[in-house]
């Protein structure tokens, strides 16, 4: 419908045209529309499926339902298809075994062409992606979120956590009500910035934290926009947002900031290194901050959201923390005393299960892949011819919600990575075990270096809520999923859900 369309293409608005002119615009946009989507299959190309849409194609009932469609396509023409989407051609890629072909075939299939352009549209991060020895050193920075770094990303963490909570969040002694995604998305936006980019000193701190999660929010709101062809200057105030943070990031800001993270400090370093631009640097932590963040946030939602619905799960989860509180000495009922090493979290296999399971529900992080120059794909179902300037996808919701490897993969079920008391690492379907069954992080060369640090801040925060808290959810109903990031990691709820809270007597 009209509606669907542009809320689908994003609000924007047009400098208004005289009548005339708007007509001349109008006729050259279809047109333009129309030739994007004039294309014929060539033999050995693989399904092309182009829907009745010019230039969107089949866009609305992917983003309707999109296992639903992919399936239904899937078993129209098989494992490999490519489909028209909002003026981009797109070629799926559905089974498994050929996902190491993907992986393997750099120069032919690259992802810094994708990545480079969406960086440059949602972060303003221009000349320095071009950069290869920039990237690289960046890359190599990311061992500043595993091992050791980690340990202490962990401990800052629960420092901060503290900090956070004893003054005002553990005294509500009378049951609170907030929206739960909007609830948790300021707590996770405070302290991983905290912890990530240090403590803004005392004073004006409350003023400027605010100030920069209320413009991030306001800004992420419109992400999904930002993937899309749309110019973001027909985006309303995403640009000047984009600016306002990107400025708040400057080194000149930054410096006024205590306690950066290892992983901050060295990039720091390295973009002060081959960059003399200072807006270019702020971008580059915009881009950190934005990822550090974006999909910590919904997962947080979910995994509360399905806990709060499961009281099996509840139980089972407490016991589990109970017993580790016991078995090293530590009270409930003295403050917020808690202390926790790694070690003692990844113990903890009920409170990643259930993490796990909302990442195989609703993570929708695809691997993308742009063609360099045209390209046959030899696979053990037959060889494709694939066109320069298409994409390529692999979309990891697939597996996540195969029956053969996922029973009744529509359901919550809290212990499913449990296996006689363990974790369960492997699943397999048909007798065969599936090294790609599980890919909430993406995979290959692009795969979350960030992975490590969003389930500990998770599992920190579940624990601590369900320790120190009293929790329940007031809107009962259903609540489905809004398919607006279909390819950018956690998807958002439909709508916010109301709960209550109070600190346990
Ligand atoms: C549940 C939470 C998270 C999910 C589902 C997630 C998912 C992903 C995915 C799928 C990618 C790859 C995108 C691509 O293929 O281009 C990615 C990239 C990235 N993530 Fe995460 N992420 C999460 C949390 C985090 C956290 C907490 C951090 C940092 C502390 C982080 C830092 C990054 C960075 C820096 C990249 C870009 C890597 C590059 O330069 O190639 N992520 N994330």
């Amino acid at each position: 419908t009209a509606r669907d369309l542009s809320s689908s293409m994003g609000h924007f608005w047009l400098e208004p045209l005289s009548f005339p002119g708007l007509a001349v615009a109008v006729a050259l946009l279809l047109l333009a529309l129309c030739l994007r989507s004039w294309r014929i299959r060539r033999p050995g190309e693989p399904p092309l499926i182009k829907g009745w849409l010019p230039y969107f194609g089949v866009a609305l009932k992917l983003q309707k339902d999109p296992l639903g469609y992919l399936k239904f396509l899937q078993k129209q023409h098989g494992n490999i298809f490519t489909v028209l989407l909002g003026g981009k051609y797109v070629t799926f890629i559905l089974d498994p075994f050929q996902y190491p072909l993907v992986m393997k075939n750099h120069k032919q299939l690259s992802f810094d062409v994708f990545s480079r352009k969406l960086s440059e549209k949602a972060f303003s991060i221009k000349k320095s992606m071009k950069n290869e020895d920039l990237t690289h050193e960046l890359h190599v920075a990311y061992q500043f979120l595993q091992g050791k770094s980690l340990d202490t990303l962990l401990e800052n963490m629960l420092q901060n956590l503290k900090q956070m909570f004893e003054p005002q969040l553990l005294k509500t002694k009378n049951w609170n009500t907030a929206q739960m995604l909007t609830f948790y998305g300021s707590i996770i936006f405070e302290v991983t910035f905290r912890t990530i980019y240090g403590k803004i000193p005392a004073g004006d701190k409350k003023r400027i934290i605010s100030e920069l999660r209320d413009d991030f929010f306001k800004f992420d709101d419109k992400f999904s926009y930002l993937i899309s062809d749309i110019p973001i200057e027909l985006l309303g105030n995403v640009k000047s947002l984009q600016k306002k943070i990107i400025n708040s990031l400057r080194s000149e800001n930054l410096a006024k900031i205590q306690g950066w993270s290892e992983i901050v400090q060295r990039r720091q370093e390295i973009l002060e290194k081959y960059l003399v631009q200072d807006l270019e640097i702020g971008a580059h932590h915009f881009a950190f901050l934005w990822a550090s963040v974006a999909n910590t946030i919904p997962a947080m939602f979910w995994a509360m959201y399905y806990l709060l619905q499961h009281p099996e799960a509840m139980e089972a989860l407490r016991d589990e923390i109970d017993c580790l509180l016991k078995s090293t000495g530590q009270k409930k009922e003295s403050g917020f005393s808690l202390h926790l090493t790694r070690e003692q979290l990844d113990s903890l296999v009920c409170l990643e299960s259930i993490i796990f399971e909302v990442f195989r529900l609703h993570s929708y992080s695809s691997v993308i892949r742009f063609v360099q120059e045209d390209f046959t794909f030899n696979s053990e179902n037959g060889d494709y011819c694939l066109r320069k300037g298409d994409l390529i996808a692999i979309f990891p919701p697939m597996q996540h919600s195969d029956p053969e490897i996922f029973e009744a993969p529509e359901e919550f079920r809290f212990d499913r990575f449990i296996e006689d008391g363990k974790k369960k690492t492997i699943f397999s379907k048909g007798g065969k075990n599936q090294k790609f069954s599980f890919m909430p992080f993406g995979l290959g060369i692009t795969k979350c270096p960030g992975r490590y640090v969003a389930v500990v801040e998770i599992k920190l925060l579940l624990l601590i809520f369900v320790t120190y808290f009293d929790l329940e959810i007031i809107d009962k109903k259903p609540v489905g999923l809004d398919y607006n990031r279909l390819w950018i990691g956690i998807q958002h709820p439909e709508s916010d859900v109301l709960f209550r809270y109070k600190a346990k007597s």
